[in-house]
C-alpha cells in the first residue's frame, strides 16, 4: 500500500504516531504546491492521500489515481480538494474535525487582546524609548477591556465553541450566527446568544469569523457589512482569507468605518508584499495585526491530528468507513 503525503516531510516525520499502519505502508512525499503533473508522476498508484489543509488537489489528479480510497486533510479545511470528483469515484474526503479548535481559539483571543491593547505598537514604542508619549496617547484615546466588548462569532462549530468557552471568564457578551440555530441548552452552556449578521455588524465590538469558505461565505465581510460596523470595532479572521473582501477592509480602515483587524488568514495565501492589506497608508498600517496562519498549528494539535488522521487512513485501507467524512459519502 502507498500513501501520498502532500505537505512538509519533516513535519510528518516528526509527528508520526506509533501505529502499525505507518510501519506497513510506503510513503511518498510531495510539497504543498505540487501540481497535477508532479502528483501523478510521484505516485499514480497511491491508495491514500494525506494533504495539508491549504494544498490543492484537482479532479484531474483524483480521477487518475485508480487505487485511491481516502483523501485525508491534515487539518479542518479541505477547500482545495475537488470533493465532488472524489465522491463520483467513491473516494472518502475526511477532515481532522476539532483537532485544532483549542489552538485557534487561543489565537483568536490573542488577536482580540492584542488589538485592544495595541500590543505591537506598544512593543515598538517601548523599544524606541517613547513610553510616555505612547501611554498618554492611549489613555486619551481610551483602552477597552475585553470584558466590556460585545463579541460576534460567525459560525459556531468546534473553533467558535472553543472560543466562546474561553471568553466566559472574561465576562464579555458573546453572540453567534450560523445557518442553523443551536439548542437553548447549548447556548446557555456556552453563554452565547443567537444574532443575525445585520445586527452583529451593527452592535458587536469584535466580529470574529469561524465558518468555512464556501460560495456562500466568500466575500461575506464586504463593503456593505463593514459599513454597518462601529468606528471602534474590529474584524478577526482566523478562518480563510477569501471570506473577507480585501479592498472593502482596506477602505473601511482608511475611512475609519472600523478601527482595525486581526488576521491569521489572508487571501491569497501565502501573503505577498503587494497585498493591499499590507499596503495601508503609514498612519493606518498598525490597525491590522497579522499572524502567519499559525492559529491551528500547535504541537498538541499535530500530535492529536496525526494520530487521528493515520487511524482514518488505516480504516479506509481496511475497507472500513473512516471518521469525519465531508464529501457526502
Ligand atoms: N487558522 C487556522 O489555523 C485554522 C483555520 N480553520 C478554519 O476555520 C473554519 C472553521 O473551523 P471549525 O470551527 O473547526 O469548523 P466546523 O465545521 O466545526 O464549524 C463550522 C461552522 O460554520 C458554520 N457555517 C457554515 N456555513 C455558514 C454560513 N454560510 N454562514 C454562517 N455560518 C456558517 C457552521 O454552521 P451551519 O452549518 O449551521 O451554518 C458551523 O457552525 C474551517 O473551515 C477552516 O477554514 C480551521 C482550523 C485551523
Ligand atoms: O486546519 C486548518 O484548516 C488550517 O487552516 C490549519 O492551518
Amino acid at each position: 500500500m502507498k500513501v501520498l503525503i502532500i505537505g512538509n516531510k519533516d513535519r510528518y516525520k516528526k509527528y508520526m504516531p506509533d501505529l502499525d499502519v505507518v510501519k506497513s505502508i510506503e510513503m511518498v512525499f510531495c510539497p504543498r504546491g505540487a501540481d497535477d503533473e508532479e502528483i501523478l508522476k510521484a505516485v499514480p498508484d497511491a491508495h491514500a492521500i494525506l494533504i495539508d489543509p491549504m494544498a490543492k488537489l484537482s479532479g484531474h489528479a483524483i480521477s487518475n489515481m485508480p487505487n485511491l480510497k481516502i483523501i485525508q486533510s491534515e487539518g479542518v479545511g479541505y477547500n482545495g480538494i475537488d470533493c465532488n470528483a472524489a465522491k463520483e469515484r467513491n473516494i472518502y474526503v475526511c477532515n481532522s474535525k476539532g483537532s485544532n479548535a483549542a489552538a485557534v481559539a487561543e489565537q483568536t483571543i490573542l488577536l482580540m487582546l492584542s488589538l485592544l491593547r495595541n500590543l505591537i505598537v506598544g512593543d515598538r514604542t517601548e523599544r524606541e524609548g517613547n513610553q510616555i508619549q505612547m501611554k498618554e496617547k492611549m489613555m486619551v484615546e481610551g483602552i477597552t477591556e475585553l470584558g466590556d466588548c460585545k463579541i460576534g462569532l460567525i459560525g459556531f462549530g468546534d473553533i467558535a465553541m472553543a472560543t466562546a468557552k474561553r471568553l466566559i471568564p472574561f465576562e464579555c457578551q458573546t453572540y453567534y450566527y450560523t445557518r442553523t440555530r443551536k439548542s437553548a441548552e447549548l447556548e446557555k452552556d456556552y453563554n452565547v446568544t443567537y444574532m443575525n449578521l445585520d445586527e452583529m455588524a451593527k452592535t458587536c465590538d469584535i466580529v470574529s469569523i469561524h465558518c468555512p469558505v464556501t460560495p456562500e461565505t466568500t466575500g461575506m465581510i464586504n463593503a456593505e457589512f463593514l459599513s454597518k460596523m462601529k468606528p471602534t470595532s474590529y474584524i478577526i479572521n482566523t478562518a480563510r482569507g477569501e471570506i473577507v473582501d480585501n479592498k472593502a477592509l482596506y477602505d473601511a480602515i482608511v475611512t475609519e468605518k472600523i478601527k482595525g483587524a486581526g488576521l491569521d488568514t489572508v487571501y491569497p495565501e501565502p501573503t505577498t508584499k503587494d497585498n493591499i492589506l499590507l499596503n495601508l497608508p503609514r498612519e493606518y498600517e498598525d490597525r491590522i495585526i497579522f499572524s502567519p496562519h499559525i492559529g491551528g498549528i500547535t504541537t498538541s494539535y499535530f500530535v492529536r491530528a496525526h494520530k487521528k488522521n493515520w487511524m482514518n487512513v488505516d480504516a479506509a485501507l481496511k475497507g472500513k468507513r473512516p471518521d469525519y467524512v465531508v464529501n457526502g459519502l
